[in-house]
C-alpha cells in the first residue's frame, strides 16, 4: 500500500538524512522503525506526508504518487495519513473533545472548524473513540489538565478520527514512564488491528518494539540495515544498527516482558 522508492533527503545544511530508501508496507501492517539518534527516523516519517520535502525519490500511497502532488492534492492525500507525535501536539487551552475533533480539519473546511461547528456524525465518532481509549469521562477537560498518557490517548483519537489508511507515529512513548509506554504501544497496535490500519512507529525502545510489532526496520546513517521480524534482532544485528553495546540485557528484557505479558 505504501511504497518508497529511492527516497533521499539532504537538508539545506548539507546533512544527508536519507539515502535511497526503498520500503514497502502492505495495508494493515504495523512496523517499528528503530535506529540511533540522527539515523533519519523522523525524517523518513515526515518525508512520507511531506512535512519534510524529500530531495529525491518517490513516495506512493496505493496508486497515488505523493511526491508529485501540488498543495491541494497533498492536503487531500494527508487525510489518509494520521500522525501521532512524541509531544502530543495538543492545543492546551482546548478541551479533549475539541482536540479530537480538530483531526477533522482536513474535511470540514476553515469556517466550520473556526466556528467549531462539526457535523454530529463527527461528534458521535469522537465520543466513540474517547470511549475506546478510556477517556469518555474526560471529554470536557482542558488538554492541559491531562497526564502524559492521557494526552497521548487524545493524540491517538485525533489521528484516528481522520479515518486514515496509514498512521505515522513519531516516538509515541518517549515522554512516558515504562508502564504507560507499554499501555500506549498496546493501544496503538490493537487499534491498528481492529481498523486494518498500517502504521510506521518510530521508536527508541528496542525491547518495546520487539514486544508489539511483527516487523522491525533498522536505520543507520540514513540507510536501512535491517528489515525483518523482531526475533531476528540478534546482538550482532543490534550492534550493526546502534554500534557496540551489551545487547543481551535488552533482548532478555524483551523476553521477560513477554512472560509478564503472558501472565497478565
Ligand atoms: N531541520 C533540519 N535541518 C538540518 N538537518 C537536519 C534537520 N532535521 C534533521 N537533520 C539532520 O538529519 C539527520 C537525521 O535526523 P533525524 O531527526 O531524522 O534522525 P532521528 O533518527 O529521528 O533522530 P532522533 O532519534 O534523535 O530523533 C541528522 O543528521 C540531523 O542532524
Amino acid at each position: 500500500m505504501l511504497r518508497l522508492k529511492n527516497l533521499t533527503k539532504t537538508y539545506k545544511t548539507g546533512d544527508k538524512a536519507l539515502t535511497n530508501i526503498g520500503l514497502e508496507v502492505p495495508s494493515g501492517q504495523v512496523l517499528a522503525l528503530i535506529g540511533p539518534s540522527g539515523a533519519g527516523k523522523s525524517t523518513l516519517i515526515r518525508c512520507i506526508n511531506r512535512l519534510v520535502e524529500p530531495t529525491g525519490g518517490e513516495v506512493w500511497l496505493d496508486d497515488l504518487e505523493l511526491t508529485k502532488l501540488g498543495s491541494a492534492g497533498l492536503r487531500k492525500a494527508r487525510r489518509s495519513m494520521g500522525m501521532i507525535f512524541q509531544e502530543y501536539a495538543l492545543v492546551e487551552r482546548l478541551t479533549v473533545m475539541e482536540n479530537v475533533l480538530s483531526g477533522r480539519l482536513g474535511y470540514v473546511g476553515f469556517w466550520r472548524s473556526f466556528l467549531r461547528r462539526y457535523p454530529q456524525s463527527d461528534v458521535d465518532e469522537a465520543f466513540r473513540l474517547l470511549d475506546r481509549v478510556g477517556l469518555l469521562h474526560m471529554a470536557d477537560k482542558r488538554a492541559d489538565e491531562l497526564s502524559g498518557g492521557q494526552r497521548q490517548r487524545v493524540g491517538i483519537c485525533r489521528a484516528l478520527i481522520q479515518n486514515p489508511k496509514l498512521l505515522l507515529v513519531d516516538e509515541p512513548t518517549a515522554s512516558l514512564d515504562p508502564k504507560t509506554s507499554r499501555q500506549i504501544m498496546r493501544l496503538i497496535t490493537e487499534l491498528c488491528r481492529e481498523r486494518g490500519l498500517a502504521a510506521i512507529i518510530n521508536i527508541h525502545d528496542v525491547a518495546l518494539a520487539q514486544m508489539f510489532v511483527p516487523r522491525v526496520v533498522g536505520l543507520r546513517s540514513g540507510e536501512i540495515v535491517y528489515d525483518g521480524p523482531p526475533t531476528g534482532l540478534s546482538p550482532d544485528k543490534l550492534t550493526e544498527i546502534y554500534g557496540e553495546e551489551d545487547w543481551e540485557a535488552t533482548i532478555e528484557a524483551a523476553e521477560d516482558d513477554d512472560e509478564i505479558e503472558a501472565a497478565e
